[in-house]
């Protein structure tokens, strides 16, 4: 691999505890009113925290549309978030504008998901590289005089901050130039000349000429070769083209790699020599990454730490290792449960979580994984059992549902009259979840009241009428958030409960609980 793709500092070896990315309760809404309609926005990120430190791997994993996409895209400047902050090196990064986002959008980088997508098919894969170099300007030379300080002039920039690319020593009669590694320029490449307290710093070498082996050194870097440069897209195989991905993501020598499902769309074989790659330029390049994936076991072997989302919040994260033997979140569980051999303290068959996440336009008003959840907290008023719950829960979602949609002409008509209306759907989901459970005499008269109210068009008060009977606290609350390196948003912390597993464990061994498993 080139040398001159410059490694940075030594990785996770200085990492200190300051964070270097510090995201506090950030939400990003999508808003999709427009001229005709308006309806609630997408909550797509919603009052997210998650801190990353310097050198090392998040993996932010999640089910489709979850939110993942969006919190990366935030974190780089590519949305705009509503409310929150993230935080690097004491700067909000989401209200930086003009120039100064363009600086950050060069210290972090995106490599997508599906390189074929991402790529222009007409571009060769040199010029693909290259693009960043050349909307940025690169190379912006700068200067840093030892010796004495000295004005500088020419082709360079005298260097601010702590990164110069060339350095002039003054000391001696004859000034000394060293190049940084990240340059693909020799010494000889620059001309120095010393007039007085002015340095006078001239390239040799055409910046065209400089970005082509910047970019050969990516390609490098990545495992391709100079050959390639001239190539394009489709004459490449899918983890090849990855690789033009992620060359193109360094090229301007960024600090933070968002890397968005990286590897989803390769074989296995590929997946793990794509993972090796990010490794190895982690190590030599000393990288931070977020690493997104919908699946906990591609994040396994990456990822020092993990943070599970779930409808716009962090539901659980942690050291990757603790994430998997000892989860504390029931979404945790329930994926780790899909992984044979995962090392989980869960060992019943896989939990198939019931039904599709609520819509994020519409969250639920406590947890938001309180619909689906299979270690969810009954009220201890009653005793009914878990299938039981799971009817009312089902027949609450329906109610909830269908106060929401749209009322038929001949339904809005039958409510204005005062009449019943059209009774033979509720008949159906009566005779479908209540008949087939046993419920005690009070609770039953509960649910025959909503029915009723139902009966007369009021679907919303029959709603509140099975949640105020048989909702529980994981309907009305949502934990805060935690900070520290170990975070659980489950009202199930609580000393009171039991955990998310044991009562897994417990449901699971129950025949009438109707925890579904296959
Ligand atoms: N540009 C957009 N406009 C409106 N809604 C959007 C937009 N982009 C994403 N969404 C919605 O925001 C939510 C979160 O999407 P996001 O892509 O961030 O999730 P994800 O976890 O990355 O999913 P996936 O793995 O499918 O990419 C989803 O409901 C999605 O439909």
């Amino acid at each position: 691999m080139s040398n001159r793709v410059s490694p940075r500092h030594d990785a996770a070896d200085e990492s200190s505890d300051e964070p270097f990315v510090s995201i506090r309760n950030l939400n990003t809404y999508y808003d999709s009113s427009g001229i005709v309609t308006s309806s609630d926005p997408v909550r797509a990120v919603d009052g997210v925290s998650l801190d990353i430190h310097e050198g090392e791997t998040v993996g932010l994993v999640g089910e489709s549309g979850s939110g993942k996409t969006t919190l990366g895209r935030t974190l780089l400047g590519l949305e705009d978030a509503d409310a929150g902050t993230v935080e690097v090196e004491g700067r909000d990064v989401t209200a930086l504008s003009g120039d100064e986002r363009r600086e950050w959008q060069q210290k972090a980088a995106f490599v997508f998901q599906d390189p074929e997508e991402s790529m222009n098919e007409r571009i060769t894969v040199g010029e693909i590289v290259r693009e960043p170099l050349e909307v940025h300007d690169w190379p912006t030379v700068t200067v840093e005089t030892v010796g004495q300080s000295l004005a500088v002039a020419g082709d360079a920039v005298p260097a601010e901050g702590d990164t110069p690319d060339l350095f002039v020593d003054v000391t001696g009669s004859d000034p000394e130039v060293t190049v940084r590694d990240r340059l693909p320029l020799r010494p000889d490449d620059i001309a120095v000349e010393r007039d007085g307290d002015t340095v006078a710093v001239e390239l040799r070498k055409h910046p065209e000429e400089i970005r082509q082996d910047r970019v050969f050194d990516l390609l490098a870097a990545v495992g391709l070769s100079e050959e390639h440069y001239y190539r394009y897209p489709h004459q490449f195989s899918g983890g090849q083209r990855q690789r033009i991905g992620i060359a193109r993501a360094l090229a301007l020598d960024p600090e933070l790699l968002v890397l968005d499902e990286p590897v989803s769309a390769l074989d296995v074989s590929v997946q793990a020599r794509i993972i090796n790659l990010l490794e190895e330029l982690q190590d030599d390049l000393g990288l931070t990454y977020l690493f997104i994936a919908h699946d906990l076991s591609v994040v396994r072997h990456i990822a020092d730490r993990v943070a599970v989302m779930y409808l716009g919040t962090i539901v659980e994260s942690g050291p990757a290792a603790d994430i998997f033997t000892d989860p504390e979140h029931p979404y945790t569980v329930s994926l780790l449960s899909a992984i044979p051999g995962s090392g989980s303290p869960w060992d019943g068959d896989r939990i198939t979580l019931r039904g599709t996440p609520p819509s994020p336009r519409d969250p639920p008003a406590g947890c938001p994984f309180a619909t689906r959840c299979p270690a969810k907290i009954r009220p201890d008023d009653w005793d009914i059992p878990e299938a039981t719950w799971r009817a009312l829960d089902t027949l609450y979602a329906v109610f909830r549902t269908r106060a929401r949609s749209e009322t038929s002409a001949m339904d809005y008509l039958n409510r204005l009259l005062g009449r019943e209306i059209d009774s033979s759907a509720l008949t159906e989901l009566r005779s479908e979840l209540i008949d087939t459970h046993e419920l005690p005499e009070d609770a039953l008269e509960i649910v025959e009241s909503a029915f009723e109210t139902a009966r007369h068009g009021d679907d919303e008060a029959a709603a509140v009428e099975i949640r105020e009977a048989f909702g529980s606290r994981c309907d009305a609350e949502h934990p805060d958030p935690e900070d520290g390196p170990r975070t659980n948003r489950c009202l199930r912390r609580e000393h009171q409960y039991d955990d998310a597993l044991t009562t897994l464990s417990r449901r699971s061994g129950d025949d009438d609980a109707g925890l579904d498993s296959n």
